[in-house]
């Protein structure tokens, strides 16, 4: 595992890190972002880094193993407070203001496997440098199954890319086994960050450190928590164009106004607006997906049959997850000698009035 620095020297320029004095909106708050960052080991062994936004009296918590196995790709759970920690199930409706939220990401599956050199089912694995199986590499390449470490020293984001926010900087480069398989030098940076709000915003730098151009595809393959799949709807890629993974990728219209789901459903859409929604119906939640640098939305759930297939998920679990993965698919990215690309993420969780009365425009944009 390696982690550049052991945990004691990371925590030690934590320390030293100055405190950030976030934007609250009224009031200003002093954000003591030594306690907000925590670096431990499980029983396995397993590094575990959990970033902490503190919101008044609750806190917003999420917690990732950077496993070999699934390296980042897990985000187990995000809590968003105290109260949904302890009450996941009550409706948003019936939580006091301050626990408008509940958790955003689906949690491991009941029969996820633990199982080295491969990424665990959950959380938002990265798909990178191929996406599914259109490569020769294996289904999503290999960086959701590899160590990643932290980056101590990554170069400069945009401010607002950090303030208000607690993160912590990882980084993958390729291992010689790695280049075996796609011989092409890069550095990959990712950021992970939380706000006090709750949101979850995730930037990969890909940058080309080899000697002569490289071509990707990518996706963040974002485990979605749902009340019941029947109950909810994505909006803002009616109208678009997709690729039918379960009809050899054969391009066709959306012909609907919104996507529901009552059947399998594997679909790559293309050129989607910057801003998704995926309205719970039951939770009276929605997911607000904003993304830059990703044309492309895969939307995924395995339904009844392919679910008995998985062995690493139970047969009844589909009906609470859903994937809607910011991507580029159509058009892979190409870097020449020195060039970076970005791709940007951002998950929220907001009650689906606010959503109604504030993105009414999703699609438009
Ligand atoms: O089981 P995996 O490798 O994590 O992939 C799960 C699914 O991921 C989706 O993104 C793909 O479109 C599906 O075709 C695939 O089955």
């Amino acid at each position: 595992m390696d982690f550049g620095d052991s945990v004691e020297e990371r925590e030690q320029k934590i320390r030293n890190t100055p405190h950030c004095v976030p934007n609250m909106g009224h009031s200003m708050t002093v954000w003591d972002q030594r306690s907000e960052l925590e670096f431990t080991k499980d029983w396995n062994g397993i590094n575990h880094v959990t970033l902490k936004a503190p919101r008044g009296a609750s806190t917003r918590t999420l917690a990732f193993s950077l496993l070999k196995l699934p390296s980042f790709s897990n985000i187990p759970l995000v809590y968003f407070d105290n109260a949904s920690v302890s009450n996941p199930d009550l409706p948003l409706s019936e939580r006091d203001d301050d626990s408008q939220h509940s958790e955003i990401i689906g949690s491991f599956f009941s029969e996820a496997i633990f199982k080295p050199a491969k990424a665990m089912r959950g959380g938002i694995p990265i798909c990178f440098p191929q996406f599914g199986n259109c490569g020769s590499l294996e289904q999503h390449g290999f960086a959701r199954n590899k160590t990643w470490s932290i980056d101590n020293d990554p170069p400069p984001l945009h401010p607002s890319d950090s303030h208000g926010k607690v993160s912590v900087d990882l980084l993958l480069k390729p291992s010689e086994d790695d280049l075996k398989c796609w011989p092409h030098c890069f550095e990959f940076r990712l950021r992970v960050s939380l706000a006090m709000d709750g949101d979850l915003t995730m930037i990969s730098r890909i940058r080309n450190i080899d000697a002569k151009p490289f071509s990707f595809s990518f996706a963040y393959h974002t485990y979605l928590s749902v009340s019941d799949i029947s109950e909810v709807r994505i909006e803002g890629l009616e109208t678009l164009d997709y690729l039918d993974n379960l009809c050899q990728r054969e391009r066709f219209t959306e012909q609907g106004d919104a996507i529901t789901f009552e059947s399998e459903v594997d679909r790559a859409y293309l050129g989607s607006p910057n801003v998704i929604a995926v309205f719970d119906h039951e939770k009276k939640q929605t997911f607000v997906i904003r993304k830059e640098g990703l044309p492309d939305v895969v939307v995924w759930n395995p339904w009844e049959k392919k679910s008995r297939t998985m062995v690493d998920f139970g047969d009844e679990e589909y009906k609470q997850m859903l994937c809607v993965d910011g991507a580029v698919i159509e058009k892979p990215i190409t870097l020449r000698p020195g060039e970076e690309w970005t791709g940007r993420l951002e998950l929220s969780a907001v009650p689906s009035t606010y959503c109604t009365d504030h993105l009414d425009h999703i699609g438009s944009m």
